[in-house]
């Protein structure tokens, strides 16, 4: 089965809405139509940025969709600070990421508690991109491909083969996070690969053919046809170039096939 290539650009905490505004339409006008029946390009903006940005899309009836970097694994309630799943379909957000490596650190985000996201969001309607990804002395032990899939089986733990068949994983290596480093596309591929392998053997080669499986790491114009050439390689969550207009219009289209015009 084909699967449509997705290229998301993951702002973090960058842009305020009228750079957002500036960067999606920058993105649109660059980005010919033809490239939008071969991959999908998706943005997601810091949450201030949203709004903006649907107002954007749905306005000037773009190919973009857009999403969210997080969302609370509850629908409202006493929860200070806290976005929900609810909020981010009313916006008509069509991703969020979910269990980001940064989260995971910075905000001691539990697989248990990852899984409770993922979940919020299928309920909601909205695609979770469920990171997994190893850090760099598990990778120097060998030990990467036994890390990730014990993420993946713990992320996606009670969900329905049906349920598991609508989630984006996203391999993104934590040493290559912003680093420059970015994988080898064999060594991206032996994960991604395993991520499949495993998808396969918990619900089924329907499922495992299904789901798209992004790498993110350092990805650029440059070296996203070498990784989007592996097997298992569905496209790319993409950090700091797609801060770049046309660095990322260019990344975009070459996951499309290019070349750049
Ligand atoms: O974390 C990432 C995307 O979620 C990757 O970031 P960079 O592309 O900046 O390495």
């Amino acid at each position: 089965m084909a699967r449509t290539p997705l290229i998301a650009g993951n702002w973090k905490m960058n842009l305020n809405h009228l750079e957002a505004i500036a960067l999606v339409q920058k993105i649109a006008f660059s980005l010919p139509e033809k490239y939008y029946a071969k991959v999908e390009v998706a943005v997601l903006p810091p949450f201030t940025a949203i709004r903006a940005v649907q107002n954007v899309i749905e306005g000037d009836k773009l190919k973009i969709k857009y999403g969210a970097q997080d969302l609370s694994p509850v629908d409202s309630g006493a929860y200070t600070g806290d976005i929900s799943g609810l909020m981010l379909s009313k916006l008509g957000c069509h991703y969020v990421v979910v269990g980001h490596s940064e989260r995971r650190e910075y905000h001691l985000e539990s697989d248990e508690l990852i899984n409770k996201k993922v979940k919020a969001a299928l309920k909601h309607g909205i695609t979770p991109i469920l990171c997994v990804g190893e850090k760099l002395e598990v990778r120097e032990a060998g030990g990467q491909v036994e890390h990730v899939t014990e993420q993946l089986v713990a992320n996606l733990k009670g969900l329905k083969a049906e349920q598991v068949a609508g989630v984006v994983v996203a391999y993104e290596p934590v040493w290559a996070i912003g680093t420059g480093k970015v994988a080898t596309p064999q060594d991206a591929q032996e994960v991604c690969g395993a991520i499949r392998k495993k998808l396969d053997e918990k619900y089924g080669a329907e499922v495992a053919n299904t789901v798209r499986v992004l790498y993110g790491g350092s990805v650029k114009s440059g070296n996203v046809s070498d990784l989007m050439a592996m097997s298992d390689i569905d496209g790319a969550l993409v950090g700091g170039a797609s801060l770049d207009g046309e660095e990322f219009t260019k990344l975009s289209a070459m996951a499309a096939g290019g070349p750049f015009v």
